[in-house]
């Protein structure tokens, strides 16, 4: 039998982006949403503890909009967010009540983590939550989180959002979706002879330059942000699991060990 890797994970933080969420013409990827829902209950009812980053506010929103394209202008953007998140909480509630499974909703932005009270006051709903059996779902709160304003309010991207929500509530494991089947010796929309690479122990200079833009026009990190992202997750001498989200199931087979994308796990 194939060599199986080690996860022992109970608290895991799953982060899925807007392409595992959002058809490329737009419309929403229910069965993508349906997955996700059975899936994620099925690990509580199994005694783990999950958090649930998820982008799609905006894509959400331009689908109920008929916008085939990302406005550039940031009010658009707050707009469609705040349009596309409710709807998308309300498909989550739906989805995993068909599981009895609870779900609860954190909007953050980075100056509240900035300040140690309000820190201590999103871990503190967090423990609850999760101690009541609850997935709290996260997004960035997009409405607020605007650069122009004069404190710092925007994490950049949910890659990196669902790394610090793993340092805070100190998960063990940090399981990101994406639409490809993990991280590529050089972009393998580009190149042809890309070779996925199942264990990844640094994150250096190099590793970067391995990385491209974004794959669809609903995302916003591309491979760079999930680099960074499993970077701070090895500092904290944590693990990254990069895979597919196309079946969200996947992740009953990376919590069983089988090699399936890419691993970022520190050499010790
Ligand atoms: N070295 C690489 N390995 C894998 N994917 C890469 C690489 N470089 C660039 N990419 C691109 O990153 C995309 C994933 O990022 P993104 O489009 O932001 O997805 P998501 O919406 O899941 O966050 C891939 O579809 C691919 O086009
Ligand atoms: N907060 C934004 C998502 C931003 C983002 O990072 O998107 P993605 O690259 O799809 O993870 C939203 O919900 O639309």
């Amino acid at each position: 039998m194939a060599e199986r890797r080690q996860l022992d994970a109970k608290r895991i933080v799953v982060k899925v982006g807007t392409s595992t969420l959002i058809y490329p013409n737009g419309k929403i990827n229910l069965k993508a949403i349906d997955q996700l829902s059975y899936t994620l209950s099925g690990l509580v009812n199994d005694g783990k503890q999950i958090v649930l980053v998820s982008s799609g506010a905006i894509g959400v929103g331009m689908g109920q909009l008929n916008l085939t394209e990302r406005p550039t202008d940031i009010p658009a953007q707050q707009a469609l967010a705040a349009i596309g998140q409710s709807t998308l909480m309300t498909i989550y509630q739906q989805r995993f009540a068909t599981y009895s499974q609870k779900i609860s909703q954190m909007l953050l932005t980075h100056d509240v983590l900035d300040y140690p009270e309000s820190r201590a006051n999103v871990l503190n709903a967090f423990d609850k939550l999760l101690d009541w059996g609850i997935i709290p779902v996260v997004n960035e709160n997009d409405t607020v989180a605007v650069d122009e304003l004069d404190h710092k309010t925007k994490f950049g991207d949910n890659d990196q959002l669902s790394a610090i929500v793993a340092s805070i509530v100190d998960a063990d494991l940090l399981i990101m979706l994406s639409d490809i089947d993990g991280f590529y010796d050089k972009n393998p929309r580009k190149y042809q002879d890309a070779t996925l690479l199942a264990e990844v122990n640094k994150v250096s200079k190099d590793t970067y330059e391995q990385a491209g833009g974004k794959g669809s026009k609903f995302g916003t990190g591309g491979m760079l942000t999930k680099l960074k992202a499993a970077k701070r997750m090895m500092k904290n001498g944590k693990q990254m699991v990069l895979a597919n989200g196309s079946n969200p199931s996947i992740i009953f087979r990376i919590l069983a060990g089988e090699k399936i994308g890419t691993l970022f796990s520190r050499e010790d």
